[in-house]
């Protein structure tokens, strides 16, 4: 290839529209291709270790290590020059890819070729790519000044692709930032309430976020570990960069594989074209894997693999590549019951459950339901577009004593339901909104019990002879209103204002339950 040709060759490869991790897997088989080479590796240094983040040539494994820049003293060297470096076949400094070539015979290198050039993005040194042949005098001076000019576009397609993360970062963060504007409920993202148990988790959070650690969040379901992980990565150093949201529940076993690992082209019917997967998508930042419990047997043997050395296999591909993305997953499942009827591999458990941090539910932290429920109150208020939106004492009890099996999830539905009742039976009085004890329609007998315990005084509840709940709650309401009536003199607007409700809201129940 000449070496305009090469030039030529490495723009197509970098204008292609593909993740950049593909692109520069293009560029090191076109490198090896010009130089008529056994191995090209392009590493990227992170924290005086160079990472190799796309080769050619290499045994597979290679793509699994780190080279302590100090420890190699070939690519120490190649990294304290700007300039291309040649290494001549009897150099005496060890190749830090002895045994990992794939042509040699063992991997072994013997005499053989080897040259390399730092690359600089951004005036930062950002890493170096590295050639070996096992032919002696293939790097001549020619070939050395064409690395030199080769370089320049590679360090361009790894802008690129940093540019393009950037510009993915900033798309995810608008959209966050619209979520939370249009105060929909299930979009704001910021975590309500104050209970000593929810101060303790939102601490631990904090602390793991800044590690790099995976984190198994586990809890009931509606406790909030959607908005936990999001929480977590937002307190990471990957902020930045993107947050890929997999609900393992919802993809379909036939498809799952593409869908988390992408595709190549043909590699199925129906694939027309190479296709990332959703961990070339969270490359950089986190990967959210919600109902981890419901992956497939087989995609948890492939999950295992990328939690083991960072590298993903397209479905169709032979190749392996590598990826830098932090694992958050969360289950309302019991996995070690899972592991024991074989449902869920032991060993993928214990990768994703390095920092387990568990999310106590609802009843468990009762301090943060009246604060949850004011959150949904004004949510709810500013959607029906009321003056004002509030909770009679007794329903607040209610709230209180019922034991929320569907946590704060249920909590959320109640309030938005209630809020819509009052308002349909014209519980309005200027605008402002009463929800009381019968309109949040709380199932469960223990509702019912101990709302009585709470309102009428212990030898009342005699009169309930039934658990039956809507019974209940109409005995109740009855007697609480006769109580009313009768601490007001009869008089229906001042017991209606004891009651915390709207006047015209007491006769319309005071008829239904034949009290007038
Ligand atoms: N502390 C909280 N503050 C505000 N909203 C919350 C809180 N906890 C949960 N929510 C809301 O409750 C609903 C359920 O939360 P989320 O989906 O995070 O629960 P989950 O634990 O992931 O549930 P599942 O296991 O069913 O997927 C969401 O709308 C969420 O916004």
């Amino acid at each position: 290839m000449q070496d305009v040709t090469l030039l030529e060759t490495l723009i197509a490869d970098l204008v292609t529209e593909q993740p950049a991790v593909v692109r520069l897997e293009k560029v090191v088989k076109t490198l090896r291709q010009h130089f008529h080479c056994g191995a090209v590796v392009l590493l990227k240094l992170e924290q005086q270790m160079l990472k190799p983040i796309a080769s050619i040539g290499l045994a597979r494994e290679a793509l699994g290590r780190r080279f302590i820049v100090h420890q190699h003293p070939r690519l120490a060297t190649i990294m304290a020059s700007r300039e291309a470096v040649r290494f001549e076949p009897d150099s005496h400094l060890a190749d830090p890819y002895d045994g990992l070539i794939e042509d040699s015979p063992d991997g072994h290198l013997a005499v053989h070729d080897c040259m390399g050039i730092s690359l600089h993005v951004e005036g930062k040194c950002w890493g170096v790519l590295t050639l070996d042949a096992l032919t002696p005098g293939t790097f001549d001076t020619a070939a050395m000044h064409a690395l030199q000019r080769a370089s320049l576009l590679v360090e361009a397609a790894i802008r690129m692709g940093q540019i393009e993360q950037s510009v993915r970062a900033l798309r995810n963060q608008r959209r966050d930032q619209e979520y939370s504007l249009s105060g929909e409920a299930s979009a704001s993202y910021e975590i309500i309430g104050r209970s000593a148990p929810l101060l303790n988790v939102m601490q631990e959070l904090s602390v793991v976020a800044g590690s790099d650690l995976p984190v198994l969040l586990l809890g009931e379901t509606g406790v909030g570990k959607e908005l936990f992980a999001r929480q977590l990565h937002r307190q990471s150093q990957r902020a930045q960069q993107p947050l890929v949201y997999v609900n393992c529940a919802a993809l379909p076993e036939a498809l799952a594989e593409s869908e988390l690992f992408g595709h190549t082209k043909g590699a199925f019917s129906g694939a027309t074209s190479e296709r990332a997967g959703r961990f070339d998508s969270a490359d950089g930042g986190t990967i959210f894997l919600d109902e981890v419990g419901e992956l497939p047997p087989a995609i948890q043997a492939k999950l295992l693999r990328v939690l083991q050395n960072g590298e993903i296999q397209r479905l169709g591909s032979d190749r392996s590549h590598t990826v830098n993305v932090r694992v958050v997953a969360a289950t309302n499942r019991d996995l070690k019951q899972q592991i024991k009827s074989g449902d869920f591999r032991a060993d993928l458990y214990h990768r994703l459950s390095v920092y387990p941090l568990p999310i106590p539910p609802l009843r468990e932290r009762s301090d943060d339901i009246p604060v949850l429920a004011g959150h949904f109150l004004e949510l709810n208020r500013a959607r029906l577009g009321v003056r004002a939106l509030r909770l009679t004492q007794a329903a607040e009890h209610a709230l209180l004593a019922y034991d929320w099996p569907g946590n704060v999830r249920e909590l959320e539905h109640t309030i938005s339901r209630a809020a819509i009742k009052a308002l349909s039976i014209g519980a309005a009085r200027e605008d402002i909104v009463s929800i009381d004890i019968g309109l949040l329609d709380l199932p469960g007998a223990a509702t019912a019990s101990v709302q009585v315990t709470d309102i009428l005084q212990s030898n009342q509840r005699k009169a309930f002879p039934t658990m039956n709940l809507k019974d209940t709650l109409n005995a109740v309401q009855r007697q609480l209103i006769e109580q009313a009536l009768e601490q007001a003199d009869y008089k229906w607007t001042q017991a209606a204002r004891i009651l915390e409700i709207d006047a015209s809201n007491l006769h319309k129940l005071a008829q239904r339950l034949g009290l007038k």
